[in-house]
Parts: structure tokens; sequence; C-alpha cells
């Protein structure tokens, strides 16, 4: 899955040296999530004051919106250790645990993408997050017997972008869940602002606030557009990222007021063009579009979604009537309560 949009909200490989410097470290820094912030802020001094561990936390919400970031401040806060795992690299039920029973007491377990362990490794989890324990197989053939481990408590903090695909058994062990949402350009204008600040770039509000609303909810989409507008800032203005810099750098980006792109509006025009609007299922989306479905679901729709542009019906996704305006046509005409009397009459 080849995925070259500056809007992605996936991660991409030049975002990784910057992450470091960037990356908030303490519940403070993490700008909003106001209702996740102030729960997880209440479990974290329970669990501190208790000396215990905290509950496990599921963390879910579409990509780059912070959690793994949350993750790492979780551990912060409760001041231990995170070890880092995800779901595809825990191969083996052994390798789950050589990493549990290396953890100390209250320590933080991190599973990136949860939702992909395999069956034999969560099988092995189930005990390790109820009981503390583990059962793990001591020699091979009629010889071999199962010896059950005690572990340290510790705190499982699983992360997905797709908590529908957790298995029941999986969803039911986690104390606390917690769903990231798309952050408001406020939100994202006070993350571009301090993102600015560290990187030591020069930038008006205007310019940050020009920046957030274009950056579809999503910190990692604002931080990355936050540089390309520095070096367009850079190369073509006096370096200072001011609202016409912005906004001129954003348009040359091709990405619009709205924060789409040019996947976004081929997406919207082809459901009105190829498939009158819809329903349309997303298999058929993602032939039409040559993209991969996973990117689709994932990447693109959440957000087409949440801001009503795009709507989930069983039989498939349709275009709402904002959807219809933002691409420049008239909604079809919705069946009125008029319409339908002067059907009954005409029927007469
Ligand atoms: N609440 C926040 N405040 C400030 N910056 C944030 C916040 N959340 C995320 N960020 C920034 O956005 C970047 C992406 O966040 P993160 O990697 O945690 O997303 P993610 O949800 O784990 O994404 P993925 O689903 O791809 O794993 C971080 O490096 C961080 O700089
Ligand atoms: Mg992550």
């Amino acid at each position: 899955m080849t995925d070259h949009r500056i809007i992605t909200a996936a991660a991409q490989l030049d975002d990784d040296a910057l992450e470091a410097t960037i990356r908030p470290k303490r519940l403070a820094e993490y700008l909003g999530q106001q209702a996740v912030r102030e729960q997880l802020s209440i479990y974290i001094e329970a669990a501190r004051k208790r000396g215990g561990a905290l509950d496990h936390v599921l963390i879910f919400g579409p990509p780059g919106l912070g959690k793994t970031t949350l993750s790492h401040v979780v551990a912060n806060e409760l001041g231990v250790n995170l070890r880092s795992t995800s779901g595809p690299v825990l191969e083996r039920a052994g390798d789950l645990a050589a990493l549990l029973t290396n953890l100390e007491a209250n320590d933080v377990l991190f599973v990136d993408e949860i939702h992909r362990l395999s069956p034999v490794v969560e099988e092995v989890l189930y005990p390790a997050m109820e009981d503390f324990q583990i059962d793990i197989m001591i020699g091979e053939g009629p010889a071999a017997r199962s010896i059950k481990l005690d572990l340290p408590p510790f705190t499982l903090i699983g992360a997905t972008t797709r908590a529908g695909m957790l298995t029941a058994p999986l969803r039911d062990r986690f104390g606390i869940v917690q769903r990231l949402e798309f952050y408001t350009a406020d939100e994202l204008g006070a993350i571009v602002r301090r993102a600015a600040r560290i990187l030591g770039i020069v930038c008006a509000p205007e310019g940050a606030q020009e920046i957030a609303r274009r950056s579809r909810g999503t910190p990692r989409i604002a931080n990355r557009l936050l540089r390309r507008v520095r070096d367009y800032a850079e190369v073509r203005a006096g370096g200072e990222i001011t609202l016409a810099v912005a906004q001129a750098a954003l348009d040359m980006l091709k990405i619009d007021p709205e924060g789409f792109d040019e996947l976004d509006r081929r997406l919207l025009g082809l459901i009105v063009e190829n498939f009158d609007g819809g329903p349309v299922g997303v298999e058929s989306l993602a032939a039409a579009l040559s993209e991969d479905r996973g990117t689709l679901e994932d990447v693109v729709e959440p957000y087409l979604i949440q801001q009503g542009y795009l709507i989930r019906t069983a039989r498939g996704r349709m275009i709402s009537a904002k959807g219809w305006r933002y691409l420049g046509l008239t909604p079809p005409r919705q069946v009125q309560p008029a319409d339908l009397f002067n059907a009954e009459a005409g029927d007469v």
C-alpha cells in the first residue's frame, strides 16, 4: 500500500526525526481530547496513590490522532517504564511471554495494532491481563507439561484504528476504554503554535490557524503541513508564516479550505458521477479509485464522514447534500411531504 498524499494521516518516514522533539511527553502538553485527558488524569492519580498498576487501557481512533503519544504520556505520568510492541510483530506465544516476564511491577506494555494479534498470542494474553499469570509449556511430546508463572502487576495499553475488529473477550478485559476524536481547528491551532515554537519556526497565529483548519482534525497532518509551509515561507516569502503565506503554500499543495486533497475530491466526484450519489460498496469505490480498501476505510473516509460529506449506510457509501454542494452541484431533490401528497393526488 503506497500512500504519497501529504495529508495522509498515516505516518511517513520523514515524520520520525522530528517526532521525538515535538511529541508531547506529559499530559499537560497533550492538547485537546479534553474528556480523555480528564478521565485518565484521575485514573493515573488513583493508581499512583494506591501504588498499584493502572487498569488496562484500550485507545482507539483514526491514524495520527495521538494514540501512541498518549500511551507514552500515560507511562510517563505513572512514572513507569513502557515496553512497546505490536500485534503483527508478536508471532508466537513465546514472543509475548518473553516480554511479559521481563516487565517490572506497574510497567506499561504498549501493544500497537492490537486488533492484529494472532489467536494463540491472544490466548496467552487473557490470563496475563486478568490474573497476572501465564501458562508456559515445558518440553515436547508426551513429556510436555504446562507450568504457571506469576507476572508482576502491569498495565496493558492497546492501540487500534479498528476497535470493531477486536474479539469480544479481549475487549472485555480492558477496564478503561478511550476513543480519540478528531481535533477542532482551535485545538490544532494550539498544537501548531507549540510545534512552531519548539522547531523555531516564525508563525503568526493566523498562519497557524490556517494550517490547523486544513489538517483534517489530525495532529500528525498539522505538524507535517507546518513543515511544508515553513519550506514555502523560507523560499518564497521572508520566512514568516503569515495567513497569506499559509494560504498560498496550502493552495500550492492542492489542499483546499476544507482540508481535502485530490483523493478526497476524486472519491466524492466518483460517487456522484459513476454511482448517482450512492449508495456504493467500499470495494467498488476502492477498485474505481485504484486504492487499497483499508486506506479508504481507515484514512480517507473517517474525516469525510465526521464532517458530514459522506454517509455510511448498510448498503454502502452515499454522498450527502453537503457533499453535492461541495462539488458545486445541486443535491437531488429530496422526497418532500408535498411530493408525496402530489403523487397520491396524481394516482387518484
Ligand atoms: N494531543 C496532542 N497534542 C499535541 N500533539 C499531538 C497530540 N496528539 C498527537 N500529537 C502529535 O501527532 C503525532 C502523531 O501522533 P501519534 O503517533 O501518537 O498518532 P497515532 O494515533 O498513534 O497514529 P497511528 O494510528 O498511525 O499509530 C505525534 O508525533 C505528536 O507530535
Ligand atoms: Mg501510533
